[in-house]
């Protein structure tokens, strides 16, 4: 199998020490990442130590074990002393659960959650705070690395107080000092932890002496901080693959920057994958443009099945005409070309969301409610695994009054009960579950009943903090739809109407290929992606990262369809040359 790899990538397998890959897309980083760590494992001596391969979801790691295996044949489930799994998960489980305790009040083992499921009574809470949304949204509040108090991404500011401490800070030391962590403040937890006790980030650099993180441009700096401690502390090589151009999670802290500091550093070794394995070289040649690290200066190198497709990329110049006009132009074309019209073949990508007359906003009051509905709906028409999954968690907030992740759920689920009861519970709820044929309003109130009667038989308690009737809960009214509630919970998750092609936004089809893709871009104004950004925006920004996943997508068509805009020809990014110009 090995010599299958190309050049660029043999050179990433027999790396060691600070490596940055810095990757294009289609360069197989997920198949690279699955052999290095092969490479890795097939001669691995020591019981003690490992390698740990860390992504940012439970999917993409799911995949890098799936890939591993298909390279491998006979490779079987990977576990201990190997790690695969988010790096969010690595930084709970082998630093904040493992050595918390030393860092808390009272030195208790930290909780961590991701939603403040506490809601502890606090006195000072100002009005401001109630309008602006703070309390309840204390989980998007944390401290940097840089010591100051943030927001989302900003740094926080409340015009309305001068106080030495804002109530939401307060409020922060309450839950603090009783161990309770949120999600988005592992890292920086974490980070003063082995700051504090050098000892304790040399047992984990000891513990795991290989790390690799795939999609590294989407680390946050508090969790780039934590590597680099690990790395200064013993780690032997470090990997961090990844694409600056294609971060487009800023809104989860993901920071590109971190990764193009450690591309600029000359103490981390840079190797570049420049092969493209999906597009086209007429697509690597227009999509160069668009990427902040190529500039159009040079293109990424073709080197797939479809490297030599003729067709060019098209513009689609559209004059106030239908989405559906756009898109039955857009099949045509995929036709001529001999492209089987399928979800897997042909994408329709759109920024944003795609909304349906049964998208009401803020329909659910709780998550858990919403998982028991999808999982109601994937026990009849779906999938059973699904349905399994979606139980489970939901009833784990329920009894546990905690939102956190699969590997932890597992972790405390052992702890506290038998595999065996906790999968009964979980199957009778299913059982059990009302039918989704139901009216939504119906279905609700049926469950809630169901559930309590599910919790008893199986001896199960509710958790004491979790009220069924404010769980359970669905929106009141939809100026909208106020129909909504007689809708069946059925037509709320059947898929929209789309089986001849799929239909996405940007962040749903990252990482994914397809024969053809058309990005509309529909309108001129707006802060979203637009004729105007495209032509002249610059390309440090994320709007601009996300017309570059959705660019990267196709293997042989990638049809761009905007408004007509005056300048359009003379602008360098949609030179002639490059595209084939049509109009609708
Ligand atoms: N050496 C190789 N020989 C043949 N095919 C390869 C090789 N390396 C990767 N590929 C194939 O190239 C395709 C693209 O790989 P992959 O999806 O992992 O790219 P990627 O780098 O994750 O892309 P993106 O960042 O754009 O999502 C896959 O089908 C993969 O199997």
């Amino acid at each position: 199998m090995k010599e299958q790899l190309t050049e660029e990538q043999k050179k990433f397998l027999t790396a060691e020490g600070k490596v940055v890959v810095k990757a294009c897309p289609g360069s197989g980083k997920t198949y690279s990442v699955a052999h290095k760590l092969l490479s890795y494992i097939d001669n691995w001596k020591d019981y003690h130590s490992g390698v740990a391969v860390l992504s940012f979801t439970n999917v993409a790691s799911n995949e890098i074990q799936e890939k591993a295996q298909t390279i491998h044949g006979s490779l079987g489930e990977l576990g201990y002393p190997h790690f695969i799994g988010t790096v969010d998960s690595f930084i709970d489980e082998f630093i904040v659960l493992r050595y918390g305790h030393l860092d808390t009040v009272s030195n208790v083992r930290p909780r961590i959650t991701i939603t403040d499921t506490w809601k502890m009574p606090y006195g000072f809470w100002r009005k401001e705070c109630h309008s602006k949304g703070c309390i309840d949204n204390i989980e998007q509040f944390y401290y940097g690395i840089d010591k100051k108090f943030y927001k989302g991404n900003e740094p926080v500011k409340c015009e309305k107080r001068n106080a030495r401490s804002l109530p939401c800070q307060q409020y922060k030391k309450m839950l603090q000092d009783r161990g309770i962590i949120f999600q988005n403040e592992t890292a920086l937890f974490a980070y003063q932890l082995l700051k504090k006790y050098p000892m304790v980030a040399s047992a984990i650099a000891e513990r795991f002496p290989v790390i690799i993180i795939d999609e590294a441009q989407d680390t946050s700096v508090n969790q780039m901080a934590v590597f680099d401690l690990l790395s200064k502390s013993g780690v032997k090589s470090m990997f961090l693959v990844g694409d600056a151009d294609q971060s487009i999670y800023e809104w989860r802290n993901a920071s590109p920057e971190c990764f193009l500091q450690k591309v600029e550093d000359t103490s981390w070794q840079t190797i570049e994958l420049t092969g493209n394995f999906r597009s086209s070289q007429n697509i690597c040649n227009v999509t160069s443009y668009f990427s902040a690290s190529l500039r159009g200066t040079k293109s990424n190198n073709a080197i797939g099945y479809w490297k030599d497709e003729v067709q060019k990329p098209i513009l689609l110049l559209t004059k106030n005409n239908s989405e559906n006009d756009t898109i039955d132009y857009f099949i045509k074309k995929c036709m001529e070309m001999q492209i089987g019209i399928s979800p897997k073949n042909v994408a329709v990508l759109t920024r944003g969301r795609i909304y349906s007359d049964t998208d009401i906003k803020g329909l659910w009051k709780s998550a858990e409610i919403e998982l028991y509905a999808k999982a109601a709906y994937e026990w009849k028409y779906g999938s059973r695994k699904k349905a399994y999954e979606n139980t489970e968690k939901a009833t784990y907030c329920m009894i546990f009054n905690e939102d956190t992740d699969k590997y932890m759920m597992q972790q405390k689920i052992r702890e506290h009960t038998t595999e065996e009861s906790w999968k009964d519970f979980i199957i009778n709820i299913l059982i059990n579950i009302p039918d989704v044929d139901m009216e939504i309003a119906e279905w609700v109130k049926e469950f809630s009943t169901i559930f309590v009667d599910v919790c008893k038989n199986c001896e199960y308690k509710i958790s004491p903090d979790k009220e069924i009737k404010d769980t359970f809960k669905i929106k009141r009214n939809d100026n909208k739809s106020p129909d909504f509630k007689k809708i069946s919970l059925k037509k709320f998750f059947e898929k929209k109407n789309e089986e001849k092609y799929t239909r996405s936004s940007i962040h749903g089809v990252k990482g994914e290929s397809y024969e053809a893709v058309l990005l509309h871009v529909k309108s001129r104004t707006g802060s979203t992606i637009t004729p105007k950004l495209l032509m002249e925006g610059e390309l440090e920004q994320e709007l601009m990262r996300l017309a570059y996943v959705a660019m990267t997508r196709p293997r042989r068509l990638l049809m761009l369809a905007m408004p007509d805009t005056k300048g359009i020809k003379t602008c360098g990014r949609f030179s002639e040359e490059l595209w084939t110009y049509e109009n609708l």
